[in-house]
């Protein structure tokens, strides 16, 4: 079975710097796959590259049988791919269910099977839907980004840092969220600061370094690894 998104050797960056050199990556369908690594490694840039904003001068990213690779933002979404910045990913003057229909730009028609979709995996949203999502806290606002990318039905999320701010009891929270967001069939790639957490929650993972691959495997795996944990997961 071929793998849902594929990066195979994926070389670029921003203006004429390369930040990525030649990562590759897959996830598969219904998969949990987490991007860990030092600050700069390129972790974000990787997930800007499957969404269509980065310059990608090399490899290229393969999306449900798709060579993705040059196709603008709005294309990508319509593919089935949402993204979650890590910040200004909520309309903060607009209520929750607001920042819902905003998710659903593309859709014509009723949206209340969207909605509902959306507030099962959320109920706190549910019943705040009219507050302004400005004021709700971190995690809250986090779940109002999850939801909004979801109300176009993605068969794959990409989440910059969605624990990033967070407390733990939260990052428990959206790390179910997210389990169970994969059992309504979307897959999940994720960029974490919180190494280790992060590996033991996804299904794989990937530890980038210097804009390239260094380690790849199971989240259980990855924490095992001598060399993993003494170089990137401190000690
Ligand atoms: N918009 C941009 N323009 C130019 N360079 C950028 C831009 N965004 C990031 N960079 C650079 O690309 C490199 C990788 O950044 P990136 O944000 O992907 O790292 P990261 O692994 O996600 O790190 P962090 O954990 O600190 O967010 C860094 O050197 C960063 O300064």
């Amino acid at each position: 079975m071929s793998a849902l998104l594929t990066l195979d050797a994926v070389t670029g960056g921003y203006g004429d710097t390369n930040i990525l050199q030649e990562v590759s990556m897959h996830v598969d369908a219904e998969e949990i796959v987490v991007i860990v690594g030092p600050n700069g490694a390129g972790k974000s840039t990787a997930m800007k590259a499957v969404f269509g904003l980065l310059n990608v001068r090399g490899g290229s990213i393969v999306f449900d049988g798709d060579n993705i690779t040059k196709w603008a933002p709005n294309r990508i979404v319509q593919r089935g791919i949402c993204y979650v910045p890590q910040v200004d990913n909520i309309f903060r003057e607009m209520s929750i269910q607001e920042n819902l229909e905003m998710g659903a730009f593309l859709k014509t028609g009723d949206l209340s099977a969207a909605y509902d979709c959306v507030y099962e995996l959320f109920p706190d949203l549910k019943e705040r839907r009219k507050t302004l999502a400005g004021s709700l806290s971190g995690g809250q606002r986090q779940m109002v980004a999850m939801g909004r990318a979801l109300m176009l039905d993605p068969k794959l999320l990409l989440l910059d840092e969605p624990t990033a701010g967070l407390s733990p009891r939260y990052m428990e929270q959206i790390f179910q969220i997210c389990r169970d967001v994969r059992s309504t069939g979307v897959a999940i790639l994720l960029v974490e600061q919180h190494a280790k957490q992060a590996l033991a929650f996804a299904d794989r993972g990937y530890v980038l370094a210097s804009g390239q691959n260094r380690h790849d495997g199971t989240g259980a795996d990855l924490l095992a690894d001598r060399e993993v944990a003494e170089m990137f997961l401190g000690g």
